[in-house]
């Protein structure tokens, strides 16, 4: 039914960097280095002790414990690590640094934190993940391997979602997003509760990874100095800080010498092989040929199931891949293995993405669509055959006018995300998805060339993304980012560029000296833009409805639903929520009257099924997201208590108490609101032209309204907007209309109030 795709076996299914390496250490440099080269780790007998017996679990409450599911200790026995379980305590036990290289899937993440658990190395780990997903998923894998449940002895911390145990004491393993453990830096800067921080994932070089790796150098320093004895030893029960950097695909030379030529671990051997697979030719288009390639592995590959991992490198993408497959899908006869067609993006909210990880439906075969955002860290079980398109989206600042990367910097720009090729490293991490359970495949749609002409790692974000965010973080721990010893230091112009966006926000005085409002947007778990806007809704009044807007804003899931079919009724429906003011009034609309649904349905006492169901009907008949809605609401709950910490008052309103959720707000309350957000937005504002486009204030952009947008087409003077999409055109997404007449004393009004 479909044309085949030529795909070649390569000869070399294993880690080229991770062998290069590892036959270096070997040679150069024997006596620095620790070896623990499990060859067959199918033959190893070396068990692990049962964690939930160890003395230090013992301290957790009886109603803490849970079954440990059978098989999961023969699992963790059977994984690589295992025999070099003794040597990596012993060497993290000896040394403040220890950097850990290991194949994907030999057990690093979920075994490393456990081992330092039952060794009392870790009186509290935290260990960093690129991406809230992993984080998330491994506290589970985790707390179900210790036996205990979710939250208690294993927990997480990931934006806007805390899962751990208050208590001091007893959560001692943390799953954390790198940007959370940034944030707590900022109450407890030298991080006094953790023992050891692990660092996963770190080849992935994040701008937070970056920041907390040179703030870990400071926090060890002040930290450790002053415990050790005259011998450099460390006093006994001192409680020094560790710090341990791991990956599959880490450039380790570079991180040992950071750290002060810190020793390297390389654990050998993975558990179960990886056959790849590269295109015969190179493939024009990678949707296309994924998808074919699905069918040609499905069709191929009947008897042995197994799920497949296709790694795309957007939504749309993913989107127009889901839509084919899924025709195609539903041709199947009912005797064949059917298929079953998930996505996986980060803006999909956690409960959509929970099919992911549960077993396939019997006589069915899991067909994963996702972004690079399944790369790293994750086991998704049943995945045996993962596609590669060998394509990513990677962030980017734009600056004005268009040209790429931060170095170019000077203010107006804005982070965009650009489909391009990936690197090596990100190759060996897709591949590394299959194989974990059992042997696995990997399909590149890339020739082997392509993959040997392919740059070792990735760019680090600190040289290419906007540094706005983590400087002002960096501001509120007193420090300059110029003053930290950072692997690379980005570009003069890139600091520059983020200097002036917090200086144009308020949060920096015209000396660089961090001011009030600055200490208190770095408060917010939020973007400063959005963190300023609301601040500023304090003078306006009207800090209820910009929490609104912001929490919607934040929300991972997108609110409203496109039914290309049905533009006419979304019109028609959605026309009562639509403020000519723009898109984040008509958002406003949307929250409130969202409200009065769920209040009605509280108020007439229904069962909690019918109040869903009623919930659930109306955002359905108004092609509304209710998953966006939900999660806005918590969004909201969270910024709200930042908000009382701050001494803001979160109910501030433009309506009185006894106004209804479902009023419309007025023109003179829209004003107040869509100033306020103008507060943060004020670098994303740009002026009608003479032909209809608008051209950026701070910039040299021509932009265009997006065709979403309920100002698309009107033509108003002057707009802010949240982000810009670069397609064939730039195009300005989420705008309002704001007065001219506004920016002229926007820059003074910002300085009065620092
Ligand atoms: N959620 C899970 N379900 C089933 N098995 C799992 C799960 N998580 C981990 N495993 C098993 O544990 C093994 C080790 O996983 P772990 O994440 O610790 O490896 P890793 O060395 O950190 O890999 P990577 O470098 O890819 O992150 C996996 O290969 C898999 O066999």
């Amino acid at each position: 039914m479909i044309a085949t795709i030529s795909l070649t076996p390569s000869p070399r299914h294993d880690n080229p960097l991770f062998k290069k390496k590892f036959r270096r250490q070997d040679d150069e440099r024997p006596n620095k280095r620790l070896k623990t080269n499990v060859q067959d780790a199918s033959s190893s007998q070396s068990a692990v002790s049962d964690s939930a017996g160890s003395s230090k679990a013992s301290q957790n409450s009886k109603r803490n414990k849970k079954k440990i599911p059978s098989g999961i200790a023969e699992q963790r026995r059977d994984l690589p690590i295992t025999k070099g379980k003794d040597r990596i305590i012993e060497h993290i036990r000896e040394h403040d640094v220890t950097i850990l290289i290991g194949e994907t899937g030999s057990g690093k993440t979920t075994q490393v934190p456990q081992y330092l658990l039952e060794s009392g190395i870790g009186g509290a780990i935290a260990i960093t993940q690129p991406r809230r997903v992993a984080a998330t998923s491994l506290a589970a894998r985790v707390s179900t391997e210790q036996g205990t449940p979710l939250g208690t002895r294993v927990g997480y911390s990931v934006r806007f979602d805390e899962c751990s145990d208050p208590r001091p004491g007893v959560t001692r393993i943390k799953y954390v997003t790198d940007g959370m453990l940034v944030r707590e830096m900022m109450s407890d800067p030298t991080l006094g509760k953790y023992n050891v921080i692990i660092i996963d994932e770190a080849h992935e070089r994040t701008l937070r990874t970056d920041l907390l790796l040179a703030r870990l150098k400071d926090a060890m320093r002040q930290r450790n100095d002053v415990v050790r004895d005259a011998k450099g030893k460390h006093k006994e029960g001192s409680g020094p800080l560790k710090v341990v950097v791991m990956s599959a695909t880490l450039d380790a030379e570079k991180f040992s010498l950071y750290f002060n030529k810190a020793p390297i671990v390389y654990v050998a051997g993975r558990q179960h092989p990886v056959q790849i697979y590269h295109a015969k030719q190179p493939q024009a288009d990678y949707v296309e040929a994924a998808t074919r390639v699905f069918w040609q592995v499905h069709n191929t590959y009947t008897k042995e199931g197994g799920d497949v991992l296709i790694f795309l490198p957007g939504q749309e993408d993913i989107e127009s891949a889901e839509k084919e497959l899924r025709h195609f899908a539903k041709l199947l006869p009912d005797s064949a293995m059917q298929v079953f067609v998930l996505p996986m993006y980060a803006s999909l909210p956690p409960s959509s993405q929970r099919p992911i990880f549960a077993p396939a439906p019997p006589h069915t075969r899991k067909c994963i669509l996702a972004t690079n955002i399944a790369e790293t860290s994750l086991t998704i079980p049943g995945v045996r055959f993962v596609i590669d398109t060998g394509k990513c989206k990677e962030k980017r600042f734009m600056v004005a006018g268009g040209a790429a990367g931060a170095a170019a910097g000077g203010g107006g720009g804005v982070d965009t995300l650009l489909t391009r090729d990936i690197t090596q490293s990100s190759a060996l991490q897709r591949a590394g998805r299959a194989g974990r359970e059992g042997p696995g495949y990997c399909f590149r749609l890339y020739t082997e060339d392509a993959f040997r002409a392919m740059p070792a790692a990735p760019e680090p974000e600190i040289l290419r993304c906007s540094l706005t965010s983590g400087l002002l973080q960096l501001k509120c721990l007193g420090q300059d980012l110029q003053e930290l010893d950072l692997i690379d230091m980005p570009s003069v112009d890139a600091v520059h560029a983020a200097l002036k966006t917090l200086w144009l926000l308020g949060a920096l005085s015209s000396t660089q000296e961090l001011t009030r409002t600055g200490h208190q947007m770095a408060m917010f778990p939020l973007e400063p833009t959005y963190a300023r806007a609301i601040l500023a809704s304090c003078e306006f009044g009207c800090t209820r409805e910009v929490l609104d807007i912001v929490s919607v804003l934040s929300a991972s899931a997108k609110l409203l639903v496109d039914v290309s079919d049905q533009r006419e009724s979304i019109v028609e429906e959605r026309a009562k929520f639509r403020s000519l003011s723009g898109d984040h009034v008509t958002m406003l609309n949307i929250m409130r009257a969202y409200e009065e649904v769920c209040a009605s349905a509280d108020a007439e006492g229904s069962t909690k099924g019918a109040g869903k169901a009623a919930r659930k009907e109306w955002c359905r008949k108004h092609f509304l997201n209710e998953r966006a809605l939900i999660e806005a609401r918590n969004i909201r709950a969270q910024l709200t208590q930042t908000c009382e910490r701050l001494k803001i008052d979160p109910q501030a309103s433009v309506f009185s108490k006894s106004a209804s959720t479902s009023d419309i707000v007025t023109d003179e309350a829209e004003d107040k609101i869509v100033k306020a957000l103008a507060h943060g937005l004020a670098q994303n504002s740009a002026f009608l032209q003479p032909d209809g486009t608008y051209k950026q204030t701070m910039g040299r952009s021509t932009v265009k309204i997006h065709p979403s947008s309920v100002l698309c087409g009107k033509k108003v003077p002057a707009v802010v907007y949240d982000e810009l999409v670069f397609t064939s055109q730039v195009y300005a997404r989420n705008v309002s209309s704001i007065p001219k007449a506004f920016f002229a004393t926007l820059g003074a009004l910002n300085q009065q109030r620092s």
